[in-house]
């Protein structure tokens, strides 16, 4: 009976999530009513269910029951500051489902900011409204306030490059050669200083546009804001993101030590020549730089702020890549919890061969992502290929409705 499949959930430590068992059955056990199942917890991603006088069948696509938030209203509550990244492959629908979630927080009362920091914006399409100019930009007919943003990654990158060029480039170089200590930089090759600093690695002005993010938010100024929604960009990049805070935070931890070396080395010099020691500057941007790169990676894996939301469409491609996406960032320990299969045909009316094909074709791929040991213990949300075009706060709330349940 579902009570006590309900008491034998609650049994385990650590459940406190109300269970509606008819939201976890999958057609077509769907339309058998709740009081006729019996189901117990084997495991905590995998439900067993059975029909009286039957074999028991696995429900594959429940929720974990570590999962804190299987739907819209569990995402919506408390006003605590939580953080969505839309993640997935190019042109499966990140940008318009990050716009309809920012819309759907601020119509459920959540100030929400929603930022793209996927190169090839796509925002300001879909809120038909420029939001390229570096500043948020509000967005009108809410019940919240709404803010939106672009980031500009070129122009991220060059400041980091300016600011690291003073403080830990060429600046530390031409200290070395004025002290005459030029030879120190060789055994310091490892460093690839030139590398890190003059051509920044692929990913990094994604990872500089987040910190950036992230120093924006962290001000009072912007406290009010208890929803922020990120746009990513297309799978490699955003799995480079989720790494770089780490190599980052190395590489910045090994140019500090390398440059407190050298100061004390630099001292000791002085003192032998008799000149008064300097008082070597703190690499203040270094470190504020380090600190950001740590908030960011700490803020990638907390479960209790963070989700990220893996979007797809119902193709071979499009899930084998969801999966490889799935597996790294279960890897890097980022809390995701739901799928959204986004742009299913609906069932035709008519007899167009075309839309048949296509229809059976998704729904194979469907049955793959069920299949799929990476994707089969996500809460699956199905959302329809619509007749307009999503653009405009009017549409976003129309796929809001659709994708946010
Ligand atoms: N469910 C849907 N029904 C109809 N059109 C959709 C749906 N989802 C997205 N689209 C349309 O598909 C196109 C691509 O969507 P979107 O820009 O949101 O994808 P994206 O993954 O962010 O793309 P990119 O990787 O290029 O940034 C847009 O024209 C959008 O309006």
């Amino acid at each position: 009976m579902l009570s006590r499949c309900l008491r034998s959930i609650s049994r385990i430590p650590g459940n406190l999530i109300p269970i509606t068992l008819s939201h976890y059955i999958p057609k077509p056990q769907n339309s058998i009513p709740c009081h006729r199942i019996t189901a117990s917890l084997t495991s905590v991603s995998v439900l067993t269910c059975k029909r009286p006088n039957t074999v028991p069948f696995q429900v594959r696509s429940v929720a974990t029951i570590a999962d804190p938030a299987a739907r819209f209203d569990e995402m919506v509550i408390g006003p605590q500051r939580k953080y969505y990244f839309l993640g997935g492959k190019g042109g499966v629908g990140k940008t318009s489902c990050a716009a309809s979630l920012a819309v759907k927080f601020a119509d459920h009362g959540h100030p929400t900011i929603v930022i793209s920091t996927d190169p090839a914006h796509s925002l300001s399409d879909s809120f038909a409204q420029d939001l390229a100019g570096g500043d948020l930009v509000p967005i009108e007919g809410l019940n919240s306030p709404l803010f939106a943003l672009e980031i500009n990654p070129e122009k991220a990158k060059e400041d980091f490059r300016t600011a690291s060029q003073k403080n830990g480039g060429s600046a530390v170089k031409d200290f070395m050669n004025n002290m005459g200590l030029g030879m120190l930089a060789d055994q310091f090759g490892d460093l690839k200083l030139g590398e890190l600093l003059d051509t920044p690695p692929p990913g990094l002005d994604e990872a500089i546009a987040i910190s950036k993010v992230m120093q924006f938010v962290e001000s009072p100024q912007y406290s009010m804001f208890s929803r922020i929604v990120f746009d990513t960009a297309p799978t490699g990049h955003t799995l480079r993101l989720l790494s770089l805070p780490d190599f980052l935070d190395a590489s910045i931890g090994k140019i500090m030590k390398f440059k407190q070396k050298l100061a004390s080395a630099a001292s000791a010099f002085k003192s032998v020549l008799g000149k008064a020691a300097e008082q070597q500057d703190v690499p203040d941007k270094l470190q504020q730089l380090r600190e950001r790169m740590t908030k960011v990676r700490d803020l990638f894996r907390d479960s209790n702020s963070t989700e990220f939301v893996i979007v797809t469409i119902p193709s071979v491609m499009a899930i084998n890549e969801s999966s490889r996406l799935h597996a790294s960032l279960r890897k890097e320990c980022v809390p995701v919890h739901r799928l959204i299969v986004n742009q299913i045909l609906p069932p035709s009316v008519s007899c167009c061969k075309f839309c048949t094909t296509k229809r059976k074709d998704q729904m194979r791929a469907i049955d793959m992502i069920r299949n799929d040991p990476e994707l089969a213990n996500l809460r699956i949300i199905e959302a329809d290929l619509v007749d307009l075009e999503i653009r405009g706060v009017p549409a976003l709330k129309f796929m809001g409705d659709i994708v946010w349940r």
